[in-house]
C-alpha cells in the first residue's frame, strides 16, 4: 500500500518532519495546515522539498467549518477554499480534507451540506483537485462516517469523496462493518489511529491521546479490513495527535509509525488470506516468533561490579557454573535461571556499562526458529546486531530493542547446556547448600522514559508477539508510576513496562542516574516462598521491610487463614489474590544503580504482577 503520515504526528520543524518521514520509508504525507502556515517558505518550495525527498503530498488538511452554513458564510468559505487550492496546486497536493463542521452556525440539513460540498467539489474539479469529507466525532451535525457518506452520496460529484478516520468511528463505538458496503472508489483517503480506552471528552481524547495502531485498545485491524473489503486502494495513512509524540525525537517516532503500519497490514493480511484476490499488496513478514521462555539475562559490568554482583547472586542462591573460554564473562545458574555477568573490555556489554553503569544489557529469548525471529524483527524495522562468533561458538541472532539493549533469540533445541557448553568451561556439580529454590525467571520489569512506553508496547507486539495487559497507575510517595505487563500466550515470557509520570519517584531518579531505559528489577519464581525467603535470609539477603500495618490491612481485605497472614508478616511477604489465583512476593534491597530482585510464587493461574502491592514497596524504599 501507499504509506503516508500526517505531519502533526511528529515533532520538529516541517523540514525535519519530512526528512524523518522519508528516512522511515514512507511514500507520502498529509500536510497539516498549521505546519505550512508556520513554514518559512512558499508552497512551491515545500513541493520541491517533498519531491527531493521522494514524498508525495497526499493530502492538505484540514479545511474547517465549511458545510451546512448560511449563504453568506458559505460564499466566504468558497473564497477561502480557492486560496487553499492555490497553495495545493503550487505544492502538488491533489486532495483536500474537509472535516465536518463544528461551528454553532452550522444547520442540521444534510441536503444543504450536500449542495455546498457539491459546489466546493466543482471548484476543485476546475483545477483538477478533489475534496474528501471526514466526520469528526465532535462534529456539530455530522459525527459518524455513515452520515458523512450519506452527504457525499447526495452531493454526487466525482471530485467529492469520503475520508475515513478510525479514531472518530472507534471512539464513538460506531460499527465499522458498514464501511465494507461503501463503493471503494468513493473513499478518497484513510487515516488510521489507535488510542487507549479512556473515559474523557472525545475532543480532548482525540487531540492528546491518539497512538499508532498496535499501541492502543481499538480494533484497528477490523477497521482496515472493512475498508479494504469496500475496495479501497488509496493511501494508508497515520494521523496521530499525541502530546508525547510532539516532544519525542522524530526519527524514533517515524520508525514506530512505519512499524505500526507494517504490523497492521500484516494482521489484516492474515485475516484476508483466504479471501478473493485484492487490489492492494499488504506487507507480509515472517511470522511472529513462538517464544518459550527467557533463556538468560546478561549484565554489563566492570571488574568491580562483577565482583559485587557475583557476591549478591551467590547470596541469592546462584552458583557460578561457567567461565567463558576467552572472555571475562561468567555464567551463574539456579534452577532454570541463567544469568551472564559480562565484564569483557571492548565489548557491547562494556559500552553499555560505560553509558549506564552496572545494568542488564541483553535478554535471551528461547524460540524454535531464531533466524526467523530475527528476520521478522528486521522486517519490522528493528536493527540486527551481529556479534563476532568465534570458532565452535553457537551463532545467536540478536536485535536491538528500543533503548539499545539486545534481544537474543536462542534455539530451544539447544537445551539447558547447549548454548553454554561451546563458549564456557562448565563446572556444574548440581544445587549446593546455598540454593534457594528459585526456579525460573518470572518476569523482567523495565523502567522506561515516558516517550518509550508506546514504543515498547508496539515492539513487544509486532516483534516479539507479547500482548499487553491492563494499564495500571501505582502510587509512589513522590508521584505516579504507570505500569503495563506484556506476555506471550503461554506466559513463559513476561515483561513489565513501568513509566514514571513524575520526575521525583525512585523509578525516575534511577532512570536519570542510569541515563536511559533499563531493567529495573528481575522477578524470580519459586514453589515455596517461605522456604526460599528463609534460605535467602540465612544467606544474608536483605529484603525491603514491609509495614505491619500492611499485614493488618491484608487481614481486613482478604479472607485468609490467620496462620498464613502471620507467616507472611514474619517473612515480610506481600500477597495478592485474583479470581484466577494468588500471588506471594517479596523484594530485595537494591543493588548498584537501583536494580533489585523480586521473589515470587504464583498459585493456580494468577496472571498479573502484584501491582496492588507496589506502593507498599515504593513507600518502604522511600523510608529506608
Ligand atoms: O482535531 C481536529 O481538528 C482534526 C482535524 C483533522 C482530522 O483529520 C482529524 O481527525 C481531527
Ligand atoms: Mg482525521
Amino acid at each position: 500500500m501507499h504509506r503516508s503520515i500526517a505531519t502533526v504526528s511528529l515533532s520538529g520543524t516541517l523540514r525535519q518532519k519530512l526528512e524523518a518521514i522519508a528516512a522511515a520509508g514512507f511514500d507520502g504525507f498529509e500536510l497539516f495546515e498549521n505546519d505550512f502556515i508556520q513554514f518559512n517558505g512558499s508552497a512551491a518550495t515545500l513541493g520541491a522539498i517533498a519531491r527531493d525527498l521522494g514524498l508525495s503530498v497526499d493530502l492538505y488538511q484540514p479545511f474547517r467549518d465549511f458545510e451546512a452554513m448560511p449563504e453568506l458564510q458559505f460564499r466566504r468559505s468558497l473564497e477561502r477554499a480557492e486560496r487553499k487550492f492555490d497553495l495545493m496546486q503550487a505544492m502538488g497536493a491533489r486532495l483536500m480534507l474537509c472535516c465536518s463542521n463544528t461551528s454553532p452556525m452550522a444547520v442540521d440539513d444534510p441536503a444543504r451540506a450536500a449542495a455546498q460540498l457539491h459546489a466546493l467539489a466543482e471548484r476543485a474539479a476546475q483545477r483538477g483537485l478533489r475534496v474528501g469529507f471526514e466526520a469528526l466525532a465532535w462534529g456539530r451535525c455530522t459525527s459518524r462516517y455513515g452520515q458523512a457518506w450519506d452527504i457525499v452520496r447526495r452531493a454526487d460529484h466525482p471530485n467529492l469523496g469520503l475520508i475515513l478516520d478510525s479514531f472518530h468511528t472507534l471512539s464513538l463505538k460506531d460499527d465499522p462493518a458498514g464501511i465494507a458496503d461503501i463503493p471503494g472508489d468513493k473513499i478518497f483517503f484513510l487515516q488510521m489511529a489507535d488510542a487507549p480506552l479512556m473515559a474523557m471528552d472525545v475532543l480532548q481524547w482525540a487531540r492528546h491521546h491518539r497512538s499508532f495502531p498496535g499501541q492502543g485498545d481499538f480494533d484497528v485491524v477490523t477497521f482496515l479490513e472493512k475498508t479494504l473489503q469496500a475496495g479501497y486502494t488509496g493511501p494508508l495513512s497515520l494521523e496521530i495527535f499525541n502530546d508525547v509524540f510532539r516532544e519525542t525525537p522524530n526519527r524514533r517516532t517515524a520508525v514506530d509509525a512505519m512499524r505500526s503500519l507494517l504490523y497492521l497490514e500484516s494482521q489484516v493480511r492474515e485475516r484476508l488470506d483466504d479471501a478473493a484476490p485484492r487490489a492492494v499488496t499488504l506487507f507480509s513478514p515472517p511470522p511472529l516468533p513462538d517464544l518459550s521462555g527467557i533463556s538468560f539475562i546478561e549484565f554489563a559490568v566492570d571488574e568491580a561490579a562483577a565482583a559485587s554482583l557475583g557476591a549478591l547472586l551467590q547470596q541469592l542462591g546462584f552458583r557460578r557454573v561457567g567461565q567463558h573460554r576467552s572472555k571475562a564473562v561468567v555464567l551463574y545458574r539456579q534452577g532454570d535461571v541463567h544469568l551472564i555477568v559480562n565484564a569483557q573490555p571492548d565489548s557491547f556489554a562494556r559500552e553499555r556499562f560505560d553509558a549506564h553503569g552496572a545494568s542488564v544489557c541483553a535478554l535471551g529469548l528461547r524460540t524454535d526458529d531464531p533466524e526467523a525471529a530475527a528476520e521478522r524483527a528486521v522486517a519490522m524495522r528493528s536493527q540486527p546486531h551481529h556479534s563476532p562468533v568465534g570458532p565452535g561458538e553457537v551463532r545467536v541472532p540478536a536485535i536491538v530493542a528500543p533503548g539499545g539493549n539486545l534481544v537474543h533469540f536462542v534455539a530451544s533445541a539447544l537445551g539447558r547446556d547447549g548454548l553454554y557448553a561451546a563458549d564456557f568451561v562448565l563446572d556444574d556439580d548440581g544445587p549446593g547448600a546455598s540454593d534457594a529454590g528459585l526456579q525460573a525467571i518470572d518476569h523482567v520489569a523495565l523502567g522506561l522514559d515516558i516517550d518509550q512506553l508506546d514504543t515498547w508496547v508496539l515492539f513487544s507486539r509486532a516483534v516479539l508477539g507479547l500482548e499487553p495487559g491492563e494499564s495500571l497507575e501505582l502510587a509512589d510517595p513522590f508521584g505516579l508510576i504507570r505500569s503495563r505487563g506484556v506476555a506471550n500466550a503461554d506466559r513463559s515470557v513476561r515483561l513489565v513496562l513501568n513509566v514514571s509520570l513524575s520526575q521525583r519517584t525512585r523509578t525516575a531518579r534511577t532512570l536519570r542516574r542510569s541515563g536511559g531505559g533499563a531493567v529495573h528489577h528481575i522477578a524470580l519464581r519459586c514453589d515455596d516462598i517461605f522456604e526460599s525467603v528463609a534460605h535467602l535470609r540465612a544467606n544474608g539477603v536483605a529484603f525491603v521491610p514491609i509495614s505491619g500495618n500492611y499485614h493488618d490491612d491484608l487481614a481486613t481485605r482478604i479472607d485468609l487463614d490467620g496462620g498464613l497472614i502471620e507467616r507472611m508478616r514474619a517473612a515480610g511477604v506481600l500477597f495478592d489474590r485474583s479470581p484466577a489465583g494468588d500471588y506471594l512476593h517479596i523484594y530485595t534491597e537494591s543493588f548498584e544503580n537501583g536494580l533489585f530482585f523480586e521473589v515470587v510464587q504464583r498459585v493456580d493461574d494468577y496472571d498479573a504482577y502484584g501491582a496492588i502491592n507496589a506502593p507498599a514497596r515504593m513507600a518502604s524504599q522511600a523510608q529506608s
